[in-house]
């Protein structure tokens, strides 16, 4: 498991040609961007956790039927201070790094107390967001980094909190279909509150936005939630949006900020700061968008930890919103690289199953309803409301189906009624072994699945001109636990989920996290890709994209 895991991945500095075997899509035109961990040793020190390996961003480009693969580490100022130190010396989520070598006890003890704010990584190794026409690997702290989609180069580093009180922010923001970024960030003891904070970056300014100004400089906080305690805001990794409201999670998976404070004097991890606590209840926000304020009524649930929500949306007076949601926070512990060895199988074992869950939340609560009824009247689900004493509801959901992970949609269907959830599947492990597309709707599920491959997020890809939420592609990359098999690049029809192509690399590859697709249609060319040949004339020559 350690050539999975915990191994070094080379960079693949020049774009290598797949080997395509079935066929391609025609209209499929566009670079599949993903980011993810691919470092883990730095000179004679190893980080603890996989999700502390440094970014390596990577990219499938396809172009009429022949797909090109790259890879390149992404040059965050974590990366260039390690390399240059030959160790590790910024922390990360599971690691702790300590960058002076103290030589005497007072400097020992300044350096401990100038690390008592501490400044988070710029290691962005999560996802990909688009802001406009710019593309920024993201992580989970206050910083992302531009990067050129195409040569992957790494460019700009982006302090959220110059432009928005945010210490922590997601790396799922939503987007609206004018491209419009919506993303969620947590504000510590700033002026003496907590609060999660909903900003907007708007993809494009009145009078058109100059050159080399950052989206960010027009980001505006759209609301705010105050934490329900000032030193212990929750974790939360996404959030749901419909048409006309906000979903958001405080759930009993959190920060511990005075551990936090103290986490360097300690020589403990962020990660050992991050507890579930089981007694306490998941209280769902909902935030009406158009008068940027929390609805009136207080829902909530059992306590659960969701990384993941997969999508929401309104009907009949009702906020349906799907999770995938677990039973505690162990999902992270199951990710430190000392289990994921050759006892792989046994230390990894997933003790709560992440399973997609259905809640369905009453938008307006009649005050004469009876208290214990359900509140709750949609024919399509077995979720319920239960109105309580104190005029809070409680919200059971609907289980729908065990077993999945790293949840996609059809994202023209975000906010709005869906049917269909591509994802990976999850057996005994939290690695995925397949890839799902279930049906709401029917129940069912289709699966694709192949003896020693693990799957990457399935993203989906509409056909141009699509009319049904299905049709189009899914995207894959397939890593394989056999050394003689070379990964790929898979492409499944979304309908049917067979097979139509798959992209062999002979080069190494590694297990990724998120991503997104860039259409070519969406290129800017004269902004992106200064340097890049039409794709008219670059197909023509068969020629690799150049840089
Ligand atoms: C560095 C750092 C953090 C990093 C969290 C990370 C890196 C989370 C990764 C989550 C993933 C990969 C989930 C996959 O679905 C925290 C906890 C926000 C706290 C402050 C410092
Ligand atoms: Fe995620």
């Amino acid at each position: 498991m350690e050539i999975i895991f915990g191994r070094n991945k080379k960079e693949q500095l020049e774009p290598v040609r797949a080997r395509v075997t079935g066929k391609i899509p025609a209209w499929l035109q566009g670079t599949l961007l993903r980011n993810g961990p691919g470092m883990h040793t730095v000179g004679e020190t190893r980080y603890n956790h996989w999700f502390d390996g440094l970014a390596l961003l990577h990219s499938f480009t396809i172009r009429d039927g022949e797909v090109y693969y790259r890879s390149k580490y992404l040059r965050s100022d974590t990366y260039t201070a390690n390399i240059e130190a030959n160790r590790i010396v910024v922390s990360e989520f599971g690691t702790m790094a300590y960058p002076d070598p103290c030589k005497n006890i007072f400097s020992k003890a300044f350096s401990y107390l100038s690390h008592t704010i501490p400044d988070f990584t710029d290691n962005c190794l999560i996802n990909i967001m688009r802001c406009g026409e710019d593309f920024y690997a993201t992580t989970e702290t206050n910083y992302i980094r531009k990067i050129n989609p195409q040569t992957l180069e790494t460019l700009e580093k982006v302090d959220y909190r110059k432009y928005v009180a945010v210490n922590l922010a997601t790396s799922h923001p939503h987007y609206d279909a004018a491209g419009n970024v919506l993303n969620v960030g947590t504000s510590i003891v700033d002026k003496g509150k907590t609060k999660y904070v909903i900003f907007k970056i708007p993809a494009t300014v009145p009078g058109g936005r100059k050159e080399g100004r950052s989206p960010l400089k027009d980001a505006e906080v759209f609301c705010s939630i105050a934490a329900r305690s000032l030193l212990s805001p929750s974790y939360y990794h996404s959030f749901g949006v419909t048409e006309n409201y906000v979903v958001f999670l405080e759930q009993p998976f959190k920060l511990d900020i005075l551990k936090m404070a103290t986490a360097y004097i300690r020589g403990v991890s962020w990660a050992s700061c991050l507890a579930f606590h089981g007694e306490d209840k998941t209280h769902i926000h909902i935030i009406d968008r158009r008068t940027r304020k929390p609805v009136l009524a207080k829902y909530h649930t059992d306590p659960m930890v969701v990384f993941h929500h997969v999508n929401a949306y309104e009907e009949d007076g009702c906020l349906l919103f799907d999770v995938i949601a677990y039973e505690d926070g162990s999902l992270y512990q199951l990710f430190y690289l000392a289990n994921l060895n050759e006892d792989f199988k046994e230390n990894s074992r997933l003790t709560s199953m992440p399973t997609l869950k259905r809640f369905v939340l009453p938008l307006h609560v009649d005050k004469n309803a009876e208290v214990g009824s359900n509140l709750i009247n949609l024919s399509s689900t077995t979720a319920r409301a239960l109105k309580e004493k104190d005029g809070q509801v409680y919200c059971q959901p609907e289980l729908l189906y065990e077993g999945l992970e790293l949840p996609r949609i059809n994202y023209a269907h975000n906010g709005k009624p869906y049917r269909y959830v591509f994802a990976a599947g999850v057996q005994w492990s939290p690695i995925p072994t397949q890839i799902i597309k279930y049906d709401i709707l029917t129940k069912s599920s289709l699966k694709w699945g192949e003896e020693h491959c693990w799957p990457a997020e399935p993203l989906f890809v509409p056909t141009p001109g699509a009319k049904d939420e299905d049709d189009g592609i899914i995207l894959s990359a397939i890593v394989s636990t056999d050394p003689q098999k070379s990964p790929f690049l898979l492409v499944l029809d979304a309908r049917t989920f067979t097979e139509l192509a798959r992209a062999s690399i002979d080069v190494e590859m590694h297990l990724d996290i998120h991503g997104l697709f860039i259409p070519d249609a969406g290129w800017d060319l004269g902004k992106q890709a200064p340097s890049r040949e039409a794709p008219a004339r670059a197909a023509a020559g068969r020629a690799a994209p150049q840089t």
